[in-house]
């Protein structure tokens, strides 16, 4: 049986950051995969999603000019050519001659160093589980027997539907709610909760929510979906909002109520591995069995692919080096996008987050991008920034909706990490008319504010 310093299980995002990791430091690696290298993010996730937001995008922007027909099987082909060129620099080939060995099949724990793949056996000194997540399917009565689309078959779609019900209103329905509705499929969006979007700023995602109602999706809001069947024209599912029941019907159903880790039949309790939402981890990225990590969303909390390679270096830093203290996870400064146009961005924490750790010396700043020439120089380009620091201007939490927020938010991040008052922006050269510019903008407010704040300016200004 071959013995490895390193076995990962998993080669998305979290473990092929894993695995050229270890790599970089001379460790035997063997990749275990089931599937193709590239995991959720290659195939149905970040690049499908965001090859069809851009071709959607380019499609509602010709439409200002010109009446256009939507080829959807083309559309659809070119999602699929999008991940098979990232898939370029993902292959077994390319793991190879990197140095890994690859095995293609499930892995399942046969002792706690021992890992089943068919008929083979393999050792490995330590393990990384990066095995991700799959889409929750809740016991909806019917849900089931209706074949749901969800994210790992939605991207294979021959032909688009002409109606779609969306249930849930997170990150994956808005994205792809508002880019299929571009493309001429009637989208109803379905979340039990009052607002979409929940891990944002409320007010800005209601302004999203608005923004992809007025280019005609419906949102059914504080809305439970109770029961699906199938009909001759498509799916009817009945919906209940407070008391009130009723159906909605359309060609489609897509599952986006969020997630459930991979760890099915891996025999994870017969080697005491604990799971909860999903595999438990500490901070060193350890599971309970302390030659075994993971990362990802196997392990959670931020189920976003750049988390998944923060997560997968740590992990295997921590596991082929023996040094006598490991790294820690710091979730300090997260931030992530949602792709929809205008995109929305967020690094920190929300104004009530920061109001609850902080209290009433937090300071809110707000910037609308009717001020900016970058902005006016394209017809309704709407955006908005929403700032939060503490009382030194050091950033706390970052909210960004408009064209680009994704960048954006970059810059802010910088600054938030390295711990430089956001004020400094304001003496930083920004080029015109750049997007960008509306930070530097926004850096003068509160560097203004922070003279004002000033108790001696305080003091003078009051004797006025
Ligand atoms: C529609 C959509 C859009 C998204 N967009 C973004 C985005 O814009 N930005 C962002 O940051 N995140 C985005 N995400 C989230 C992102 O895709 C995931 O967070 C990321 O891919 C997780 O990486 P991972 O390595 O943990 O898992 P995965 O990429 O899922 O990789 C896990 C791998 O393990 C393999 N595997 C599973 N079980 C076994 C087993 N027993 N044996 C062997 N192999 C196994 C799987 O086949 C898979 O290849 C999106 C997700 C979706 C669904
Ligand atoms: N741009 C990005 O970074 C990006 C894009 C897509 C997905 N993702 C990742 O993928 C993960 C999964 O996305 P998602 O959209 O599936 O999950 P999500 O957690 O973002 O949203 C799920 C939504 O479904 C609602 N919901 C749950 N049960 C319901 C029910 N029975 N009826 C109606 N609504 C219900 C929830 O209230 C929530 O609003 C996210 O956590 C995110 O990290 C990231």
């Amino acid at each position: 049986m071959k013995n490895y310093d390193l076995i990962v299980i998993g080669s998305g995002a979290g473990g092929l950051t894993a695995t050229f990791t270890a790599l970089g430091f001379g460790k035997s690696v063997l990749v275990i995969e089931k599937d193709r290298p590239g995991g959720e993010c290659t195939w149905s996730g970040c690049i499908p999603s965001k090859s069809l937001i851009n071709q959607a995008k380019a499609v509602h922007t010709a439409r200002k000019f010109a009446d256009i027909q939507v080829d959807g099987a083309s559309i659809m082909a070119n999602v699929r050519a999008v991940s098979e060129r990232i898939y370029e620099h993902e292959t077994p080939e390319v793991l190879q001659k990197a140095g890994a060995d690859y095995l293609n099949g499930e892995a399942v724990f046969v002792d706690a160093h021992t890992l089943a793949v068919g008929d083979q056996r393999v050792r490995g000194k330590k393990i990384i589980l990066a095995t991700g997540s799959a889409p929750l399917l809740p016991p909806i009565p019917g849900l089931s027997e209706v074949a749901p689309l969800t994210n790992e078959n939605i991207f294979q779609l021959e032909q688009l539907p002409e109606s779609l019900l969306i249930l849930g209103g997170g990150v994956i329905s808005m994205e792809l709610a508002q880019a299929l509705n571009r493309l001429g499929v009637r989208c109803t969006v379905v979340e039990m909760l009052p607002e979409v979007l929940g891990r944002e700023e409320p007010e800005f995602a209601a302004l999203m929510r608005e923004k992809l109602a007025s280019e005609g999706v419906v949102f059914q809001l504080d809305t439970k979906a109770t029961r699906v069947e199938k009909t001759a024209q498509g799916i009817r599912l009945h919906t209940v909002r407070g008391t009130q029941e009723s159906t909605l019907d359309a060609e489609q159903i897509l599952v986006a109520l969020g997630r459930a880790p991979n760890i099915k039949g891996m025999g994870l309790d017969t080697v005491g591995i604990q799971v909860d939402k999903g595999v438990v981890v500490n901070k060193h990225l350890q599971t309970s069995l302390p030659h075994v990590y993971a990362c990802g969303d196997v392990a959670g909390p931020y189920l976003l692919s750049h988390m998944a390679n923060y997560q997968g270096k740590i992990a295997a830093m921590n596991a082929v080096l023996p040094l006598p203290v490991k790294r820690s996870v710091n979730y300090q400064h997260v931030t992530w996008a949602t792709f929809t146009d205008p995109e929305l961005a967020r690094a920190g924490m929300t104004e009530t987050e920061a109001r609850a750790q902080y209290g009433d010396r937090i300071r809110v700043y707000h910037y609308d991008f009717a001020k900016l020439d970058r902005a006016q120089t394209k017809a309704g380009d709407m955006g908005r920034i929403k700032l939060i620091t503490d009382h030194r201007a050091r950033v706390l939490g970052a909210h960004i909706i408009a064209e680009r927020a994704g960048d954006l938010i970059a810059e802010v991040q910088v600054l938030k990490t390295l711990g430089i008052p956001f004020s400094k922006l304001q003496g930083v050269i920004h080029p015109y008319p750049s997007y960008a510019d509306a930070l530097r903008q926004l850096s003068q407010q509160v560097f203004l504010d922070r003279i004002f704040q000033h108790p001696v300016v305080k003091l003078f200004r009051s004797g006025k």
